[in-house]
């Protein structure tokens, strides 16, 4: 079974168009696991433009599924994970002025920091997850670090879906999960997906732990509604 964890980012963002508390993030964020999500998600930016950082530690006071927290571990973001103590965090690298995560991790050239990073969470009880593209050397990269597991970063692969080449597109990330499976690492993934292209790579991937969707969830949401999509999302993850 795959878990789904719903990224809130953007009901932060609608949030902080007006300044005010509206919608209400915790209220959203309880909602969404009443109506079956397995998680929630948020990825807090150092410049705060969506989730706030008090987001994020309010949020344990809410959240009773599984809370995972991901972002780049500078020092800020670090001490955020240690004292709100997620269930899991995931190390995304991302430059300071991206839009949104443009790239995985090269798990090779940052290793001895991604294995200190790596071994402080584990230390303190908290899962890890590295954020790689679908590169079977960056996966075996990451299994060296020590981390629990990998997050797939999955926007070629939808990317690919809408451009009819879905075989081509979903081919690498089979192989990395190959890989991953064989080293013992679990296999999370996200970025672009949506209803539209979900099932067919919860198909193809083999032992596919949990995905975590946002952009795409929060727009079809505004179709059918929250409650539906996220029963949507846990059919087609059946
Ligand atoms: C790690 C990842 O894949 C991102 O999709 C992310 O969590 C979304 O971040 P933004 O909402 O800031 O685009
Ligand atoms: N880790 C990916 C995530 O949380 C959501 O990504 P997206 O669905 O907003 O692209």
């Amino acid at each position: 079974m795959t878990h789904l964890s719903v990224n809130i980012n953007k009901i932060a963002t609608l949030r902080n168009a007006r300044g005010g508390n509206v919608p209400n993030l915790l209220k959203v964020a309880a909602d969404i696991e009443r109506f079956g999500a397995e998680g929630i998600t948020i990825h807090p930016r150092p410049d705060e433009r969506h989730i706030r950082y008090q987001d994020a530690r309010d949020l344990t006071k809410v959240v009773t599924t599984e809370y995972n927290i991901e972002g780049n571990p500078n020092p800020k973001f670090i001490d955020l994970v240690l004292e709100t103590k997620p269930t899991q965090v995931t190390l995304v690298p991302d430059a300071i002025d991206a839009i949104t995560s443009n790239a995985g991790w090269d798990t090779i050239a940052h290793k001895d920091f991604l294995k200190d990073v790596i071994k402080t969470f584990k230390e303190n009880g908290i899962r890890t997850s590295i954020f790689v593209d679908a590169n079977t050397k960056m996966v075996e990269g990451a299994s060296e670090i020590g981390t629990d597991r990998i997050e797939l970063y999955t926007e070629s692969y939808a990317k690919a879906f809408d451009e009819n080449k879905k075989e081509e597109g979903i081919s690498p990330f089979i192989r990395a999960a190959i890989v991953a499976n064989s080293l013992g690492l679990g296999i999370n993934a996200g970025h672009d997906l949506s209803l539209d292209n979900i099932k067919y790579f919860k198909d193809s991937i083999p032992h596919l732990l949990e995905v975590s969707i946002g952009h795409a969830l929060i727009c079809e949401s505004l179709y059918f509604g929250l409650d539906n999509v996220i029963n949507m999302y846990l059919n087609k993850l059946k």
